[in-house]
């Protein structure tokens, strides 16, 4: 398991959360919190709400014309959904991550500099080179594409195309990253890489991250939330929900018994 949670203040709170898509509804009655210090992760059977919730939390639910959120959510206790919330700035806040690695065709460098050079986060090439650099090696990607930083993103491994993706989140200094299903188009070798980047990376983000995988969410949280058919059933610290679940859909769901 991975190490032991540590009781570290709240960074998001999502309270009464409800998720409908037009007439149907995905997402009932959700409450829970993010910590800063803690990896949480969203386990649950396919369809039952853990990426659609995931989205609610920087608002990426905003690009689908029939979703609509209702309840509050919170981020460092401002509510995101708020009429005066800056959508650009609330995303590159809370960075994301997707299932399947999304490198923009443009070069590895301008991969990670876009983010920050749209913000203003650097007065000068030198700076921006220093971003890049710093943003690629908190990746573990550096040694691997630094001489070779013009190619292409996109002529990466899966595996390096996905740490590219995280550098590039960590380039306009996010303080939650959202990850959903970062490892599921990967092969063992590149998914145990983004493991260990998650555990290195724990403490310095809040991280949230989807996974079917139930050993994943083992190895590299420290919270786990059990979704089922759009509620949550039940969430606390990961040693106790896989070894003493409260819940029998918990048990049923983590022994395999379905989903
Ligand atoms: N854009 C959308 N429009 C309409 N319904 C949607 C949309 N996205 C998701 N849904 C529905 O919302 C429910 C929850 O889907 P969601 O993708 O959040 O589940 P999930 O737990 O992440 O599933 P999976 O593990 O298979 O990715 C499903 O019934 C799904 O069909």
């Amino acid at each position: 398991m991975a190490d032991s949670e540590t009781t570290t203040p709240t960074k998001m709170s999502a309270r009464n959360v409800n998720v409908f898509y037009g007439e149907k509804q995905a997402i009932q009655d959700v409450s829970i919190d993010v910590d800063l210090d803690n990896v949480t992760a969203f386990i649950g059977p396919s369809g039952c709400g853990k990426s659609t919730f995931l989205r609610t939390l920087n608002r990426m639910n905003d690009t689908v014309p029939s979703a609509r959120v209702t309840g509050t959510i919170t981020l460092d206790g401002d509510d995101i959904y708020a009429s005066g919330m800056d959508v650009v700035q609330l995303r590159a806040r809370v960075g994301m991550v997707f299932q399947k690695p999304n490198p923009f065709p443009k070069s590895i460098y301008e991969n990670i500099a876009y983010g920050p050079r749209i913000h203003g986060l650097a007065s000068g090439k030198a700076e921006l080179d220093q971003i890049v650099e710093k943003s690629l090696r908190r990746a573990g990607l550096w040694e691997e594409v630094k001489d070779r930083l013009h190619d292409s993103g996109t002529a990466l491994s899966g595996g390096q195309q996905q740490r590219l993706c995280i550098g590039r989140a960590i380039a306009v200094e996010p303080e939650v990253i959202l990850m959903d299903e970062p490892c599921s188009a990967l092969d063992p070798i590149a998914t145990a890489k983004i493991e260990e980047l998650i555990l290195d990376l724990r403490g310095n983000y809040a991280i949230v991250i989807v996974t079917h995988n139930m050993q994943q969410a083992a190895r590299v949280s420290q919270r786990t939330a059990f979704f089922h058919l759009g509620r949550l059933v039940e969430q606390g610290p990961t040693t106790e929900i896989f070894t003493n679940p409260r819940e029998e859909r918990t048990k049923d769901y983590i022994t395999g018994r379905y989903g």
